[in-house]
């Protein structure tokens, strides 16, 4: 008889799961299992601990969490979820020995460290004499499956997006059914039943995520229910982070908590039928594999390469200087009021806006010259979406360096910007209330505001909110003399 192990990584969903698809589709039995990573989680305990000596890591409980939520689902269909704190290159092959199966089932990662993880368990279970089988299912089209007329991958996205379109069909987007037989989801044997890991025995405390964020397949569902009343207006309201624009969907997509196929599947549809709020929140959809693309075929991203190599001889700023200036953009203490709210919405809560992240990112590498790596780190351990390849494209688009039809001298204003995008300074106010009583005009500079409007509203600055650490001007003219070492503008 087939016996199949599922394991479940980015696709943390017992619905339209390819690979749980595939496996049951053997008609044997099948188990699932899931390895708490310590090449991963390990190097995440460095830093500050509580007084327990626990680390305080929100995507650490939120992962923790989803999977409570799938054991217990197997739990009541007579099986369970094994989990393991370990290696999953010993883990894995141990276990597949262990339940005697013929098959590992699991999807595609694209990030480089993983395909070589994958690469030595695929050999391992090889030489246990057990099938390795892989499938794709976080994106919609993966690696070299758009092309240009001339067979390369695209790096522009308009393009990409409009060949992405023409070649979408409705197979693309139909369900991965996952209707186990009854009894096919098998129990676990007693030599494997070792108990769900708590988060305190790898080093984690709980952190109170799910009062925001309803982590697992329950949790995105709602939020996306709660989009979808919102999904037609998504084009007016997406960059103005005061208001209730986008989805907040993506940390849910990037656990694999609601599937992919079935957001394209509704934004699709939406958009045949003429909504422009879809039409656009599809675009976003498409950034995202877009950027999974990338990634797969220019893996020297991952190790810190510019998209455009020219833009490697930018000499950045360095030394004690830069990292104070640094730490000031980290602690949300720039005197920027609209870059210093987004730093304090990602350190409060582990989200930053979209239209924040791009105003924070081209403040970080074009007011401030530090080089954008240094702020892909910190949004790499503060996110809670964090995703290698949407945060790598992220930063060097801001940076210029990326898929980037734009040449290197847009600048964005931050001062202009949180005019546009957040005119009553609401956002502002929310982060920094100390701001609370600057008037609408003043809020997005309060250096310009006079001493009477200042002391008025009981700040002074230096004492209740940082002076500005650079001038807009200036720093915009030493960014155009930095970035013109990039010999090529494409
Ligand atoms: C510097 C920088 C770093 C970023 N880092 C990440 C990251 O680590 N992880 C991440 O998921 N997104 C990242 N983004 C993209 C984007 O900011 C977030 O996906 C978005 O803010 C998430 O909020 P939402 O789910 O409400 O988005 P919505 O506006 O509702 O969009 C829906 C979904 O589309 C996808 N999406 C939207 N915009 C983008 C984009 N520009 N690129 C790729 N996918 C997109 C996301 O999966 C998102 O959940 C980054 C952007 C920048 C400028």
């Amino acid at each position: 008889m087939q016996k199949a192990l599922v394991w479940l990584r980015r696709d943390l969903r017992l619905y339209d799961n390819a690979a749980l698809h595939y496996a049951l589709k053997e008609g044997g039995q099948v188990w699932l299992t899931f390895i708490f990573d310590t090449d991963i989680l390990k190097p995440l305990l460095k830093g500050e601990l509580d007084a327990n000596g626990l680390k305080h890591d929100r995507r650490v409980d939120f992962i923790w969490q989803g999977l409570k939520q799938i054991d217990d689902e197997l739990r009541k269909q007579g099986g369970g979820l094994i989990v393991r704190y370990g290696q999953p290159t010993q883990c894995i092959p141990e276990i597949a020995k262990e339940l005697d199966v013929n098959t590992v089932f699991t999807n595609h990662d694209y990030e480089p460290s993983a395909i070589e993880r994958d690469e030595t368990v695929r050999v391992q279970l090889e030489k246990q004499g057990i099938r390795f089988e892989t499938f794709k299912d976080q994106v919609i089209f993966e690696k070299k499956e758009i092309l240009t007329n001339s067979n390369t991958v695209f790096s522009i996205f308009t393009p990409y997006k409009n060949n992405w379109l023409k070649t979408l069909q409705e197979k693309d987007l139909s369900d991965y059914e996952c209707n186990p037989k009854p009894g096919q989801l098998a129990g676990i044997p007693k030599k494997l039943s070792a108990p769900f890991p708590s988060l305190e025995s790898m080093g984690f405390c709980p952190t109170g995520i799910e009062s925001y964020l309803p982590p697992g397949s329950e949790g995105g569902q709602a939020f996306l229910e709660d989009f979808l009343h919102r999904i037609d207006q998504y084009q007016v309201g997406r960059d103005f982070p005061a208001i209730k624009g986008v989805s907040y969907l993506s940390t849910h997509l990037r656990f694999g908590m609601l599937s992919i196929r079935g957001l394209v599947r509704e934004a699709h549809r939406r958009m045949l039928a003429g909504s422009m709020g879809a039409t656009i929140w599809l675009s976003e959809l498409i950034w995202r594999d877009f950027y999974f693309m990338i990634l797969a075929n220019h893996p020297r991203l991952a190790k810190g390469a510019s998209f455009k190599p020219d833009y490697d001889n930018i000499a950045w700023e360095s030394g004690a200087t830069a990292k104070k200036l640094f730490a000031a953009w980290c602690e949300g203490k720039t005197g920027y009021p609209l870059v210093d709210a987004a730093m304090h919405q990602l350190n409060q809560s582990g989200y930053m806006h979209n239209r924040l992240r791009m105003v924070v990112a081209s403040f970080l590498t074009k007011d401030l010259g530090i080089d954008w790596r240094w702020g892909e780190a910190y949004f790499a351990e503060h996110l809670n979406d964090f995703e290698l390849s949407s945060n790598n494209g992220g930063w060097q688009w801001a940076s210029s360096s990326g898929c980037d039809a734009q040449p290197y001298f847009r600048i964005f204003n931050p001062i202009t910007q949180s005019e546009k995008f957040d005119p009553e300074g609401k956002f502002i106010k929310r982060y920094l209330p100390q701001l609370e009583k600057l008037s609408k005009k003043s809020i997005h500079a309060p250096w310009k505001a006079g001493h009477i409007e200042l002391e008025a509203a009981g700040i002074s600055l230096g004492r209740d909110y940082p002076l500005p650490v650079v001038d807009h001007d200036e720093a915009r003219k030493k960014t155009l003399v930095r970035y013109s070492v990039v010999k090529k503008i494409t």
